[in-house]
């Protein structure tokens, strides 16, 4: 199974509500789609520690103290294919800036393009940007790749203790 993350970096937008930290993803898995910036553990790596590499990485932010905002495990054919352990946070430095694999855009969350995103995202991410926890399970079939398989079916529990998954 891949062991993967992602990173929702979010900031005060005024009388608008809170900013998302999105990226518009430009190679591999899910290109052309909106998500976090996130990517997959590097060895001896925490998911932490992957989740603040890869959004220095992709949008050359640095981020601290993430909070573990999810759980999440996606299941092609009935086989766990990735697991993705998913964080927030408030505490971001520096100005987002484009990279090889990410174009970074602030968006308002009552804005979040969920129809430019994986089919499951508007199902879990509007509860992680309201600071909600959540455990899920997501079956897609059709086979490799992930991103053109097809998504079947889901399993949530909201409010779950994850800690903060260092
Ligand atoms: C199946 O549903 C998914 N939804 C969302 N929102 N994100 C997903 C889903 N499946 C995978 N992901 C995420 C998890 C990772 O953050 C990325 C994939 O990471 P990638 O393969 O690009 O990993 P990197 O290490 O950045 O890539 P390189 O190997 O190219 O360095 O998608």
């Amino acid at each position: 199974m891949i062991e993967t993350t992602l990173c929702f970096p979010l900031r005060d937008g005024g009388d608008d509500g809170d900013d998302v930290l999105l990226i518009e993803k430009r190679r591999g898995l899910g290109e052309g789609w909106y998500n976090g910036p996130g990517g997959k553990l590097e060895s001896g790596e925490t998911p932490q520690e992957c989740a603040v590499r890869e959004t220095r990485e992709e949008v050359g932010l640095e981020v601290r103290d993430l909070e573990k905002a999810g759980e999440l495990t996606f299941l092609l054919d009935g086989e766990e294919h990735t697991r993705c352990h998913v964080y927030r946070t408030r505490s971001v430095t520096g100005e987002p800036s484009a990279s090889a694999e990410a174009d970074p855009e602030w968006v308002p969350v009552d804005d979040v393009p969920y129809d430019r995103m994986w089919d499951d995202d508007h199902l879990w991410l509007p509860g992680v940007l309201e600071g909600a926890t959540v455990v899920g399970e997501f079956r897609f079939e059709g086979g490799e790749p992930l991103d053109e398989a097809e998504f079947v079916a889901h399993d949530l529990e909201w409010d779950v203790p994850l800690g903060n998954g260092s």
